[in-house]
């Protein structure tokens, strides 16, 4: 300690008593940094730690939490935090909600703090997380809890432009991040440096180690320093979690809280499985949703399609409740504004898929409503922890097709989640078949949609890997497709040997479509007899749906070929027919549609056939003008007087050609000539200009006299040229030049934004404009960086 000043001795002046105090602090600041990793070190782990002021903790995160009113730790907190205080590798699984987010974010400052980390010291932990929301969930407890830190903290997801993210990188000290964007900027950005990172955490870490993550993880994992703590948590362990030589983690410590507990799941949620036939599944979900409007529900779908057309179908049916999707095709700013819209209702209904499933810390969830079932046990233990987190209630229900009980049953009692049958109450039960049959035949995009998530739902089913459970041809597909409003299940083709977890998250585009089997084509009752109503039907749907239609009805002639990112909201290459049309079938599409769009190789004369595979090329098809670009241009010829055809141009005997000599003396004297010839032609023009320019001096000189004379215009005799004599060189001349365009409106520059003077224009010309998609950047997310900067005192 440093004495204090002893009194009556001369006083200091105000600077030296300024770095008095510094140094002063600086020591105590030392003193305390070292009595605290004192007591890390003496820390006993035997003894269990309930509350966080327990904990050697350091002043700016102890009050961080405090303030966040974290007082008590949960169980996975208490078995983790001291050991990752001591700087052990760690691998946790507690259930869902129990508080891991903590258990990392704690040592993760702590031990930074200990170590004096600055901003000089560059970045010194990542934090990997597998979707958008998760991560930028996480940092909002790290904003929460790092508060009083001066450490710089940044969030790494995308959703901005590369470049500004680079410009932040370098300042950074602790990240939170999505494994894709991570390893773009460990590419591309020259100053970003990550050979200083002391930890590495992966939350989620299953979902991050599942196939798709798995090559982007280990790239990033090369670019870490071998010394570092690495520390995964996960609601479920798996397999994959274990195998972490690969991860190079050193001798970790499993913290697994509830494996002795005798369900998977937390106990304060009731969970149910309810025998629903797919065909039923819709209107039992309608008939769950009319009859809990007070509540705040999670509904699963398999795909992003289903999500929209189920939201879209039922806010036109209006179940009293308000109802919200969210996809992983949204855009970012539309997920962030949905998802905080979620979490601050009070009643509501969200559709979503598993983008939501993890780690999403919705408050007050209700009820989880599985209506796809889920892939695997450990999927459904996920999306159930949506509700019933840190000790509340909540309520469970997933949907079965009686096809898929007994599968399911033993894989969710393999993994500890106990579960009862319900069923629905018949009085409560209500058919919407018919509504939705009618807003399909009313609005053919709705109908459009249905299809498409008919064909994205059908997919996930026959991607699954579980076969025990899921088996294509169990399936009441047609059935499903009446009860989606539509006119008959869309036939489809199947590929072989997909992996469902592997297709969802492999990045669009990196799917080959052609290798097609005929294996498991979907299962279509026997043919039913098209009405003189489906007929109608499918006619008056065809104006909207031209483009689409030959994507999505079958084809036996032209091969299909099923895309397995039935997510991808645009994958026009789901089920691409790729017709042979000939040139001039341009109103042949009504025909088509009533006979199926088959494929017909017409030749055309002189031309390969057109082949329509994409849009443009049918856009083309349906304009004559267009068309004729498409045809032969003609072949002018001359005819003789005996009306015999000739070419325009005929090659000359080669025998009268060479008796004129040679080659290269006949075309000197043609140059000579031709060159004579324009000489004259130029004397000849000269000599008219000149005859013009003296006619017209000769005309002005005698207007002039005329008017100094006095003499009216009348009596001059007609001096002044009309239009027809205009020298065609001073009507040239009297044009305006490019640039001079003064008249001309100037053309309005492409934007890809809108602003408030849009909004106007857009007003007059409301029938012609088109949609400029807004493309702004996420607002929430810059809230959010800024407010993290606010740990960057
Ligand atoms: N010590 C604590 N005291 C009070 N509340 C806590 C504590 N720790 C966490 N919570 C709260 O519990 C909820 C769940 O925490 P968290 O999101 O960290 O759970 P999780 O285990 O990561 O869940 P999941 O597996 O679903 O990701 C949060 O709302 C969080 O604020």
């Amino acid at each position: 300690m440093i004495a204090p000043p002893a009194i009556g001795r001369k006083s200091k002046t105000p600077s030296k008593f300024k770095q008095d105090t510094r140094s002063l602090k600086r020591k105590r600041n030392a003193d305390d940094l070292e009595s605290l990793e004192k007591s890390v070190q003496d820390l006993g782990l035997k003894v269990e730690i309930k509350d966080f002021k327990d904990l050697p903790l350091s002043q700016p995160t102890a009050s961080g939490l405090e303030a966040s009113h974290f007082k008590t730790l949960t169980d996975i907190q208490s078995k983790a935090v001291p050991l990752a205080l001591k700087g052990r590798d760690i691998l946790g699984a507690a259930k869902t909600g129990s508080g891991k987010t903590l258990a990392f974010l704690v040592p993760v400052l702590e031990n930074l703090y200990r170590k004096k980390w600055t901003e000089f010291d560059g970045l010194g932990a990542l934090i990997i997380s597998p979707t958008r929301e998760l991560a930028i969930q996480i940092f909002e407890v790290l904003r929460k809890i790092g508060r009083h830190h001066t450490f710089s903290a940044g969030l790494i997801i995308g959703g901005r432009s590369l470049q500004e993210e680079q410009e932040r990188l370098g300042r950074m000290n602790i990240l939170v991040c999505t494994p894709g964007r991570m390893l773009q900027h460990m590419d591309q950005t020259a100053a970003f440096e990550v050979d200083n990172v002391q930890m590495l955490v992966m939350d989620e870490a299953d979902r991050i180690m599942d196939m798709g993550f798995q090559t982007a993880v280990d790239a990033i994992v090369e670019h870490l320093p071998k010394k570092r703590q690495t520390m995964l948590f996960s609601a479920t362990q798996t397999k994959r979690v274990s195998d972490l030589a690969r991860l190079s983690l050193r001798d970790p410590e499993y913290v697994s809280v509830h494996e002795a507990s005798t369900s998977a799941t937390p106990s304060t949620l009731q969970q149910f499985y309810i025998i629903t036939p797919l065909a039923d599944k819709l209107d039992t979900l309608f008939g769950f949703i009319r009859a809990n409007v007070k509540s705040k529900i999670i509904v699963f779908l398999s795909s992003g399609k289903q999500v929209r057309f189920v939201y879209e179908s039922f806010r036109h049916l209006q179940p009293g409740i308000p109802l919200m999707h969210l996809h992983g095709r949204q855009k970012q700013t539309a997920r962030l504004d949905i998802t905080s819209k979620f979490s601050s209702s009070k009643n509501s209904c969200i559709f979503a898929t598993d983008v939501v499933a993890r780690g999403l810390d919705f408050p007050a969830v209700d009820w989880v409503i599985q209506i796809d079932c889920p892939e695997d046990a450990d999927t459904y233990i996920h999306r159930v922890g949506r509700t019933a987190r840190y000790e509340r209630a909540g309520k469970a229900v997933l949907f079965l097709d009686p096809s898929e009980e007994e599968g399911m049953l033993k894989r969710l009692e393999h993994k500890k989640v106990p579960i009862q049958k319900t069923k629905a109450r018949e009085k409560k039960q209500q058919s919407i078949k018919a509504q939705l049959q009618n807003m399909c035949f009313q609005d053919p995009e709705l109908k459009y949609l249905g299809q498409k998530a008919f064909v994205s739902y059908t997919r996930s089913v026959f991607v699954q890997k579980d076969k025990d459970i899921y088996n294509i041809n169990n399936y009441d597909l047609e059935g499903y497709a009446s009860s989606m409003g539509l006119p008959g299940a869309p036939k489809i083709k199947f590929r072989k040997g997909e992996d469902a977890k592997k297709a969802k998250n492999v990045p669009r585009g990196m799917i080959s479509s052609d290798d097609e089997s005929d294996g498991g084509e979907a299962k279509t009752k026997k043919q039913e007899v098209r009405t003189k109503y489906d007929r109608m039907f499918e006619r008056r749907n065809q104006d909207v749906l031209s483009g689409h239609y030959s994507k999505l009805i079958a084809n036996d002639d032209a091969g299909e070929t099923n895309d397995p990112h039935g997510d991808a909201d645009e994958d026009n290459d789901f089920l691409t027919v790729k017709r042979v049309v000939p040139m001039d079938e341009t109103d042949s599409e009504s025909d088509e549609a009533e006979s199926g769009p088959a494929g017909k190789l017409i030749e055309g004369v002189g031309r390969d056939p057109i082949v329509i595979d994409s849009k443009r090329k049918e856009k083309m098809l349906k304009s004559k003008k267009q068309l004729l670009k498409l045809k032969e241009n003609g072949t002018k010829l001359v005819f003789d007087d005996e009306g015999v055809p000739h070419q325009m141009y005929e090659l000359e005997d080669e025998e009268v050609f060479n008796r004129r000599g040679p080659a290269e003396k006949q075309r000197a004297r043609f140059v000579e000539d031709a060159t004579d010839k324009v000489r004259e032609a130029d004397v000849d023009d000269k000599e008219l200009a000149k005859a013009k320019k003296r006619e017209r001096r000769e005309k002005r000189k005698a207007r002039e006299a005329a008017e100094q004379a006095g003499v009216d215009d009348e009596e001059v005799p007609d001096l002044v040229e009309d239009d027809d004599h205009q020298d065609p060189m001073d009507l040239l001349a009297s044009l305006p030049l490019d640039d001079e365009e003064e008249a001309r409106p100037p053309k309005r520059a492409k934007k890809w934004f809108e602003d408030d003077s849009d909004d106007e224009r857009k007003a007059a010309n409301k029938k012609k404009s088109r949609v400029i998609e807004t493309v702004d950047e996420p607002e929430t997310l810059e809230d959010l960086e800024a407010l993290a900067a606010g740990l960057l005192k």
